[in-house]
């Protein structure tokens, strides 16, 4: 059976990568898929992975109609066995709605990856829909990991190096970034809830009132 595969995780987590691999297993074996991206780093018609691998892609702007695409594709003599969307949080819940009849209607795999939340823990509406329509969601394997060590779940954004919870939701970007840049960085739910990135965990530990001496410490 088709099916309607989310793959999702935080920011450099490895979701491009995974799509370029399932891609090259795929067209190693003469498949041939339709590949789609919204607002690669690496410009428009692009899919990119830190990696250094980048294929080309079709650019799934705010209009695009996915099955209207696929439908013209096969219309014309042309060949589609998968679909692969990358970002498909930026897409609207309407392309999502697209995606998904690609499957049920055309039988066809389609494998999305995206990023579940914003950067102030909110769900991208493209997310939300894939999360309400897929057959599957698929949490990465490879962990993306906060300063501390654990587990990063969350995608926080800086301005001038320091954490925002407020602005647009769709401001395209990296991570590692020099602060001049909006930037992004990766954490656990509870450095997210204390807006403490790695700069500002760091200014922290620098700082003198950082462990106060308790002064019953000190007496006992
Ligand atoms: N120099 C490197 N050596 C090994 N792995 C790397 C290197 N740079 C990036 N990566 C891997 O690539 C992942 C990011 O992959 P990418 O597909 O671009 O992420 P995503 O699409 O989820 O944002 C990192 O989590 C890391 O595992
Ligand atoms: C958290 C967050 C991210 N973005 C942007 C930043 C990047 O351009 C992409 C995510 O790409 P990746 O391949 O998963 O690293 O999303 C955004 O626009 N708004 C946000 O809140």
């Amino acid at each position: 059976m088709p099916e309607l595969v989310f793959f999702s995780g935080t920011m450099d987590c490895g979701k491009s990568t995974l799509a370029l691999q399932i891609e090259h297993n795929r067209s190693a074996r003469g498949l041939q898929g339709l590949i789609f991206s919204r607002n690669d780093r690496a410009g428009e018609g692009r899919l990119s992975s830190r990696l250094g691998l980048v294929t080309e892609s079709i650019e799934a702007g705010e209009g695009f109609d996915f099955y209207a695409h696929v439908v013209g594709h096969l219309s014309a003599g042309g060949r589609a066995d998968y679909v692969i969307c990358d970002e498909a949080q930026f897409l609207t819940p309407e392309q999502i709605d697209q995606l998904a009849r690609i499957v049920d209607d055309l039988e066809l795999d389609v494998f999305a990856f995206g990023i579940t939340t914003d950067f102030r823990t909110k769900l991208f509406p493209g997310s939300q829909r894939l999360v309400e329509l897929a057959d599957r969601v698929e949490v990465l394997q490879v962990e993306a990991l906060c300063w501390c060590g654990a587990r990063a779940t969350h995608n926080a954004r800086t301005v001038g190096g320091r954490m925002v919870v407020e602005g647009e939701q769709v401001v395209v970007g990296d991570v590692n970034q020099p602060e001049t840049v909006v930037g992004y960085e990766v954490l656990c739910r509870r450095h997210h809830r204390r807006r403490l990135t790695s700069a500002a965990a760091r200014a922290a530990a620098l700082s003198p009132d950082v462990l106060p001496v308790d002064p019953v410490d000190q007496d006992a």
